[in-house]
């Protein structure tokens, strides 16, 4: 679910689903890293679903705990100046939005002190679960996001982008536009789930990341 992986000397992506279930030790042990188109991602998804029979759920869990994982090793608890780090994980209305939910759930358990915002919530019992279990985990819901950037950037360390994935497509409509606008301006880095949001991502593999200038490039988990 991730489109691409790299901390420390290996990388992995869905394409070895197809080496037969076996591990590939020389694909493990390269450093290059492979973006997968949408289409790739998302027939990879479906793969997924359909020949090795995951749910949904059990997708979501695994994407937000590797991305939690890979936050933590790349921005360790203790290399933060606050303690705990405080974080926002902006979610998204999507899968890629319930990826950010499982993130911050388990970014707290890590030792990170996550603060969601979530403007548009689907109302399927998939995403309810997921906001009550961070709910129940004392993770705190913003009523609204802040309005400057320098908010932002004083208040957190940290922003996780889990706003879109691999359906985005068009122009971005509010009140995402906005998000993104404001999240343009930020000095604290972001680490975005499987793509920058509002990159298409087609455009990632060529080195266009979407809304974001060149000098604040999201870091990918
Ligand atoms: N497919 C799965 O079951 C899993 C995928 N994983 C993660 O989920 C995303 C892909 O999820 P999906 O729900 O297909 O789409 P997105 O989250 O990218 O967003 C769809 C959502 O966004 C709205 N939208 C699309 N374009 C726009 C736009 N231009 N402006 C405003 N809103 C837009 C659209 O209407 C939908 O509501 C994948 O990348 C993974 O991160 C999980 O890892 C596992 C399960």
């Amino acid at each position: 679910q991730t489109i691409a992986c790299r901390w420390g000397p290996t990388w992995w992506g869905p394409q070895r689903l197809n080496s037969g279930g076996r591990w590939d030790s020389e694909v493990m042990a390269s450093t290059a890293v492979k973006y997968l188109s949408q289409e790739e991602a998302q027939a990879v998804d479906q793969e997924l679903f359909n020949e090795y029979q995951f749910s949904v759920d059990q997708l979501m869990e695994l994407a937000g705990l590797s991305c939690a994982t890979a936050i933590a090793k790349a921005y360790p608890p203790t290399s933060m100046s606050r303690s705990p780090p405080t974080v926002l994980v902006i979610c998204g209305p999507g899968n890629n939005g319930g990826d950010g939910l499982v993130c911050a759930r388990h970014l707290k358990l890590f030792g990170y002190e996550p603060t969601i915002y979530y403007p548009k919530r689907p109302n399927k019992p998939l995403f309810t679960a997921l906001v009550t279990q961070c709910q129940k985990m004392d993770i705190p819901f913003l009523g609204e996001m802040p309005s400057e950037p320098t908010m932002i950037d004083e208040l957190y360390e940290l922003v996780v982008d889990a706003i879109f994935g691999f359906s985005f497509k068009g122009d971005v409509r509010e009140p995402f536009h906005s998000i993104l606008s404001i999240l343009k301006g930020l000095t604290v880095p972001i680490a975005s789930i499987d793509i920058p949001s509002g990159a298409g991502t087609q455009k990632v593999g060529q080195g266009r990341l979407g809304p974001y200038p060149p000098d604040s490039c999201p870091h990918q988990v």
